[in-house]
């Protein structure tokens, strides 16, 4: 690890330079890494397109394999790569060690993914020449790349959400090269996992425009890579801020591109009364564990409790209370980050609105987040929109409501979310029930009797939801349908065998999956 811009192959520097901060000591970390500028951002976006269709095309076990050599080669940093992602973010080992296997995992899942072949949904439609009263052409199609892609990466998942995290991991199995923008709070983490890619990519004989690192704390690199006129596609993990300027840009360029940005969410729990009843201080205990790790730090954070108000919505309270007070204080991810939780806490609790009901431990470092629960009632919910504001870290605020048509409007009134959580038992069927169709409009992922924080990685998992939790709910950033979002279909209407890609073939060459005139076989 040097400190460099990886273009393709190439390692290059800058006249520009900057620097992490270690947030347990608040010190920037000596090692100085170069900004990339904008004759980076070309080159690379160059490359990309120039290894594109080499790569889009290649059979599906040649990018299955580069892959597995990505998983081996990140496996091969060993324990620098943790420690520097410690130093780097103020995470717990076992909570990096953990999010490694995450990333590992996800690689090889995409892996089995393309070799297994049925997202290139290869259809035929036969010829019928004797059609009256005309023929019909033959007519195939396949799922094919969309192009180069820009990935942006989160602060709060150094591994499983940046480098070599899940945009970039759905985008290559997809066949897209990938122009990566780093996230500057991890740069040494960020460029090890980079040359791990890079690695794989000379180890696989693939064309060096496969994959590019581009680091640099600048908003105008992150646009000018937008903006970009060969980059296809965009995913990005971050800020709702962030997030709305990239779909600007994306938006606003001659030829716009889809945005993939998973923003904010503030992941309702609806605690229902029988399941309540039954365990009302257990629950609050439970709930506690969830928001207070990782220093709430996770977009699927529970930020907001629905309850129906009574008094096991104070025995939840206590219990909640009881852990909370006991919590400890835990390092936040950056100072901005930091002072952002401050001043989301610190208006919460001037907000003549809302209850301050606990706050945990005061940590004894610079940027140490103190867990806080609030509590506020359905009409002062619905009536000021500040309260229903995502404050990213371990808060939540419990929403009392007298009856079932004020949750209803409450649910009614949320944005668009990651996840919705049921603690219910039998007693809560019928009031599930008729809850369902409310969550489902509104949320990715819908949950019972678990906490949202954690997600798989598998093939049914939905890491999505309608806006602001993401830009394009129609689709999820992790799981293998995330593929869904680089890929496009193109059709080839009576078109010579010789001239069809591979996977349409008349042969099948390669043993694909088909669907011939409707039917799978
Ligand atoms: N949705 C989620 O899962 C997450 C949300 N966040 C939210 O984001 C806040 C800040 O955290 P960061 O990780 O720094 O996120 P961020 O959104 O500020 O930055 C993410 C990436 O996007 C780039 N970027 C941000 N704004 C940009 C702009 N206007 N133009 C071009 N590039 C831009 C940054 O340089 C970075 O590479 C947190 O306080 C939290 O509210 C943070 C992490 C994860
Ligand atoms: O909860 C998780 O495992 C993932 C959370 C997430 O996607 C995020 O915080 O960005």
């Amino acid at each position: 690890m040097t400190g460099a811009i990886l273009v393709g192959g190439e390692a290059r520097s800058s006249d520009r330079f900057f620097q992490a901060t270690d947030p347990a000591t608040g010190e920037l970390i000596e090692a100085r890494f170069p900004e990339a500028g904008i004759e980076d951002v070309d080159a690379a976006c160059r490359l990309a397109d120039l290894a594109f269709m080499d790569y889009a095309m290649s059979p599906p076990t040649r990018i299955a394999a580069f892959l597995e050599k990505i998983a081996e080669n990140i496996l091969a940093i060993g324990d620098d790569l943790i420690v520097s992602a410690m130093r780097e973010t103020g995470l717990p080992r076992p909570r990096l060690e953990g999010e490694r296997g995450r990333t590992v995992g996800q690689l090889r899942l995409f892996a089995g993914l393309v070799r297994q072949g049925e997202w290139i949904d290869a259809r035929i439609d036969p010829a019928m020449p004797d059609r009256a009263p005309a023929p019909r052409p033959e007519i195939r199609s396949r799922k094919m790349a969309l192009g180069p892609v820009a990935v942006f990466g989160a602060s709060n998942f150094p591994l499983a959400f940046s480098v070599a995290g899940g945009d970039t991991a759905s985008a290559l199995a997809a066949g897209c090269p990938v122009v990566f923008k780093g996230h500057p709070a991890h740069p040494a983490t960020g460029e090890l996992v980079a040359r791990a890619i890079q690695s794989a990519v000379s180890d696989c004989g693939l064309p060096e425009g496969v994959f590019s690192y581009l680091p640099g704390p600048s908003h105008e690199l992150g646009q000018a890579l937008v903006a970009h006129p060969l980059i296809t596609a965009v995913g990005f993990t971050g800020s709702r801020a962030g997030g709305l300027a990239l779909m600007k840009t994306a938006a606003e360029r001659e030829t716009p591109i889809p945005v993939y940005a998973e923003m904010s969410s503030i992941n309702p729990v609806l605690l229902l009364p029988s399941r309540l009843k039954a365990a009302a201080e257990a629950l609050g205990g439970a709930f506690v564990g969830s928001l207070t790790m990782g220093a709430g730090q996770f977009c699927t954070n529970p930020g907001l409790l629905l309850v129906l108000d009574g008094p096991d919505a104070d025995r939840f309270l206590d219990g909640a209370t009881k852990a909370l007070v006991e919590s400890a204080a835990l390092t936040m991810l950056t100072p901005g980050i930091h002072a952002a939780y401050c001043a989301g806490i610190e208006a919460l609790a001037d907000h003549g609105g809302a209850r301050l009901v606990a706050r945990g431990l005061v940590g004894e470092g610079p940027h140490m987040a103190r867990a806080a629960l609030f509590e506020t009632s359905a009409s002062q919910f619905l009536s000021d929109p500040v309260l229903s504001r995502e404050v990213f870290g371990s808060t939540s605020l419990l929403v009392r409501c007298k009856d079932e048509a004020e949750l209803c409007a409450v649910l009614e009134g949320l944005e668009g979310q990651l996840t919705a959580t049921l603690h219910m038992d039998e007693g809560d069927q019928a009031l599930a029930g008729r809850l369902m169709p409310r969550l489902i409009r509104k949320v990715g992922r819908i949950l019972a009797n678990g906490w949202p924080t954690g997600v798989e990685v598998t093939h049914a998992m939905v890491h999505g939801g309608p806006f602001p939790a993401t830009s394009d709910g129609r689709t999820t950033s992790v799981g293998t349908m995330a593929i869904e979002r680089f890929l496009r279909p193109v059709c080839f209407q009576d078109i010579s065998d010789v001239l069809l890609p591979e996977a349409l073939r008349q042969d099948n060459p390669l043993s694909l999956p088909l669907r011939v005139d409707g039917q799978r076989i």
